[in-house]
């Protein structure tokens, strides 16, 4: 490689987690590619800033992407590096999702308050407060422990745990993939099975978005795609991306592959939990978003559609 070659700028959120994630994404790179250069540019975003406001409300997709891509599209870097889960499932003209990298666990974790820890979710005393701001993690719950309360919870990682502590809820629900990138395994309580919950499209997953057709990022992010999780998350994301409207939904899923077959089981729930409904699809891998797309109208049909109907009208009500 010639070294008059320009350095690669590598744009992320200014978040612990999102700069322990840029910053493993700059190591592998440097790692495969060494006589290239790797730079780390930092920016808040509008997800970032605005922290009083419960998450479900604010319509507004791309809220912890939206500045990254602006400086993306005006060539200020030339990639960045998201949590897949927060990667809208439609990006805006002149970007694309260059690559998907390896899963860690997609589980959620219940964390508790420090006199919770001889109780797991199954245990947990009527009436203790459940902290967590997701419309999925919450009508699941719901629909499995109606006696709990919920309560929305805001802010990063380290604020939340940081109210858990202070006594401001019993327990809060935090993503299993998180916690351990923050090296905060230990808070762990309890892994939420698959069971109670189903996991948010792309959980786990590091999604590196570029520009459209900038060939030389994309053959330098070759090195850090896997497929196997490329496969799941597309199935994920075509699914969530037929069924989704204008807001954040109660929707999960659970991806796995057995040889060359995909399997994708996912869900739609009311945001009470009253309602739930479930189905599972499996087709080969080749076939993953078509297996997304069928999934969603297959439930779209047997009911979804009138309960994300009545979410819409809900949220815009209140
Ligand atoms: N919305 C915030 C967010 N985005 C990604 C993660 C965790 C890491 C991941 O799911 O990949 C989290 C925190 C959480 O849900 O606990």
């Amino acid at each position: 490689m010639s070294v008059s070659s320009r350095s690669i700028r590598i744009g992320s959120r200014k978040s612990q987690l999102a700069l322990v994630q840029t910053y493993w994404v700059q190591a592998e790179l440097q790692g495969h590619y060494q006589d290239r250069q790797f730079d780390v540019e930092t920016m808040s975003t509008q997800g970032d800033k605005i922290l009083d406001v419960p998450l479900a409300k604010i319509g507004d997709k791309g809220l912890f992407t939206k500045e990254l891509e602006v400086a993306m599209l005006e060539n200020q870097v030339d990639l960045a590096v998201h949590s897949l889960k927060d990667l809208p499932t439609k990006l805006p003209d002149g970007l694309m999702l260059g690559c998907v990298t390896k899963r860690v666990n997609p589980a959620d974790a219940l964390v508790v308050n420090e006199k919770h820890r001889d109780k797991q979710l199954e245990t947990l005393p009527e009436g203790s407060v459940i902290g967590t701001s997701s419309l999925r993690r919450l009508a699941q719950l719901r629909h499995h422990f109606p006696h709990l309360s919920f309560k929305d919870v805001r802010g990063n990682v380290n604020t939340r745990l940081a109210k858990l502590d202070a006594g401001e809820y019993d327990a809060i629900i935090l993503a299993v993939a998180g916690l351990e990138r923050l090296d905060m395994a230990d808070r762990v309580h309890q892994v939420i099975s698959s069971d109670i919950s189903l996991h948010a499209v792309g959980q786990g997953a590091l999604g590196i978005e570029c520009r459209t057709g900038d060939q030389e990022i994309l053959n330098l992010l070759k090195a850090l795609e896997h497929k196997p999780t490329r496969d799941r998350c597309y199935a994920e994301r075509a699914f969530l991306r037929e069924l989704e409207g204008g807001c954040q939904v109660p929707i999960g899923v659970n991806t796995h592959i057995e040889g060359n077959m995909l399997n994708l089981t996912g869900m739609v729930a009311s945001l009470d939990g009253q309602q739930m409904l479930k189905n599972t699809i499996s087709g080969p891998c080749e076939e993953a978003e078509q297996l997304g797309r069928e999934l969603a109208m297959q439930l779209r049909n047997s009911g979804a559609g009138a309960i994300l109907a009545e979410i819409f009208a809900q949220i815009g009500r209140e």
